[in-house]
């Protein structure tokens, strides 16, 4: 039973357009759309990622949280072809059970989003829905004319470096889960659940890589899947060492833990929920780039391109190295959306 006492355009007028007043061409959402001028030699890169409760965030995480995160999921894709972000749409599909106050809380975590990105709310739509909570997002960024970052560009001799920590948000969902519990500190499992509902995206280095990377992506869907299409996107092969990753000291001990075989490292490998990017570039542009983005976020080199031909496989694709320079086996890339009754498997 619906505890809701507001309107759509109770909800439009009085939560979500103080949140537009940024932006004079969102018109305090009162009219049927907004009116963007892009800035003079830019191009204007657009973006759409929609989070579904039970799919992408939990049902009873805290809804400031939850706008966070659909906000986050978008910008990083931004970050990943180098945008600089300027304006969201934000259709929320609410489940007609969701209280007042949910809403109200939801409204202020985008409104903390907004200002902590500089981002303008610029319109998007209300509904009601029996269904789960979705919030789809449109994100509008800008970047130099001709220069935003491609998945296409890797070629053979570049580096394949990645930012961050990877697999806090695959292990994060376990411990928000409360399955990590007993096996971590309690405020271990409490910082690795934020990891997975309050992604960090890059948008500081998004930025910097424009013109240094040769390819790049943001890793949503797990590591290996993400390189997978820089791989073939550049038809080229991406030589990684599993060795190589950069763990968190959490993750780091959580494996080691369960015996550091392919099992332990799955959650790592094809688990997703990282929102780093990953991307390639001469090696000789590092420096400068780590000294530009050094305050921001580390980077780590995790391998090296070949061309297509020259791997084990000679395809496009991504080779596993364990230590020894071994080629590992590889079950399971990452998440893949999937019909009804298998919707939400992980891939394998
Ligand atoms: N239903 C759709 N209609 C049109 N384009 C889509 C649809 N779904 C995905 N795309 C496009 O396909 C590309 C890959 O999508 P996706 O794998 O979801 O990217 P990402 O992981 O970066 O969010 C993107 O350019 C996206 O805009
Ligand atoms: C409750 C819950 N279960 C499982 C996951 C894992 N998961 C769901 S979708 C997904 C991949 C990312 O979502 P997608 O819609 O594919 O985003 P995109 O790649 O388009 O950015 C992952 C890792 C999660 N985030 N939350
Ligand atoms: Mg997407
Ligand atoms: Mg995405
Ligand atoms: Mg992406």
């Amino acid at each position: 039973m619906t505890s809701r006492t507001r309107s759509e355009f109770d909800l439009i007028g009085q939560v979500f357009a103080p949140l537009a007043k940024t932006l004079p061409g969102a018109f305090s959402l009162t009219d049927d759309a907004a009116v963007l001028t892009p800035t003079a030699g830019h191009d204007q890169v657009t973006t759409l990622d929609a989070v579904v409760a039970g799919i992408h965030f939990l049902a009873d995480d805290p809804p400031e949280l939850v706008a966070k995160k659909a906000v986050r999921v978008n910008l990083s894709d931004l970050a990943a072809m180098g945008a600089r972000p300027r304006a969201l749409f934000v259709a929320a599909c609410l489940n007609r059970d969701l209280s007042d106050a949910w809403i109200d809380r939801f409204a202020a975590g985008l409104g903390e989003d907004l200002a902590a990105f500089d981002v303008a709310l610029a319109g998007g739509d209300t509904v009601s829905t029996p269904g789960p909570t979705t919030l789809a997002v449109t994100a509008v960024g800008e970047v130099a004319r001709g220069a935003a970052l491609r998945r296409n560009g890797a070629l053979p001799g570049d580096l394949v470096v990645v930012s961050g920590t990877i697999g806090d948000g695959a292990f994060g969902l376990m411990a928000a889960r409360g399955e990590l519990d007993g096996r971590l500190e309690a405020a271990e499992c409490v910082s690795l659940a934020e990891r997975y509902r309050l992604p960090r995206p890059r948008c500081g280095l998004g930025q910097q890589l424009v013109g240094r990377a040769t390819a790049c992506i943001d890793v949503s869907d797990g590591l290996l899947a993400d390189l997978g299409h820089i791989a073939r996107a550049s038809e080229a092969r991406l030589i990684v060492e599993r060795s190589r990753l950069p763990l968190s000291g959490p993750v780091r001990r959580l494996i080691a833990a369960a015996g550091d075989d392919d099992s332990a490292w799955a959650p790592v490998l094809s688990g997703g929920d990282d929102y780093e990017l990953a991307f390639t570039l001469p090696e000789d542009r590092l420096p400068a780039l780590a000294a530009a983005v050094q305050a921001e976020v580390p980077l780590t080199v995790i391998g090296r391109v070949e061309a297509a031909g020259a791997g084990t496989a000679g395809r496009p694709g991504v080779d596993l190295l364990d230590s020894g320079g071994r080629r590992l086996a590889v079950h399971r890339t990452g998440w893949l959306h999937r019909e009804a009754a298998e919707e939400g498997t992980p891939r394998s």
